[in-house]
């Protein structure tokens, strides 16, 4: 299977845990690893699974992932993850409130990808930092290359009962 991991990344926190994915995956997979800005340029159409990956800044996935996200030639399956604060530790507790109301860059990810010409695959995945520049809370690293193994035999979302 051919898979591109695509990610944007300020702080690297979303770099590390794509980073971790193509590692996974290259073991059994031709896997490329880019960042969205390197995407602009890659043709496609030979992408059988595409990861894609975005902090969550104001609920949302950064404007250059949305970017992609919108690209006129998507297609094929495609799953998607992003980078968030841990929720338990926001203070004040209205806040808290807030953020977690808000959502997340992955679920807005998984609706745009779908909406232009991907097939979803598995859930979406939200990896927790412990600060806005991190570090990533522990064991986020072996999640994440867990979770992108699960997406290679995952059911589409549509073949789910
Ligand atoms: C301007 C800004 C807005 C943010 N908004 C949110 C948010 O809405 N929800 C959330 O969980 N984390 C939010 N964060 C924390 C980011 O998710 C965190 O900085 C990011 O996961 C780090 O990833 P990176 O190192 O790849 O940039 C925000 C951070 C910044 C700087």
């Amino acid at each position: 299977m051919s898979i591109l991991i695509v990610y944007d990344s300020i702080f690297g926190n979303t770099g590390q845990i794509a980073k971790a994915m193509a590692e996974e995956l290259s073991r059994t997979h031709q896997t490329r690893l880019a960042s969205v800005q390197e995407a602009r340029d890659l043709d496609l159409s030979d992408v059988e699974l595409l990861i894609v990956g975005s902090p969550t800044r104001g609920f949302r996935p950064t404007p250059a992932i949305q970017e992609f996200a919108c690209r006129p030639d998507l297609s094929g399956r495609a799953a998607a993850f992003d980078t968030r604060l841990d929720l338990e530790t926001i203070e004040p507790a209205p806040l808290r409130w807030v953020i977690g109301a808000g959502g997340y860059a992955a679920e807005r990810l998984h609706r745009e990808l779908s909406e232009h010409g991907c097939t979803m695959v598995g859930d979406t995945a939200g990896f927790v930092v412990l600060g806005q520049e991190g570090p990533l809370k522990d064991n986020e690293i072996e999640r994440a290359a867990s979770w992108a193994r699960g997406l290679v035999d995952a059911p589409t979302m549509e073949g789910r009962a």
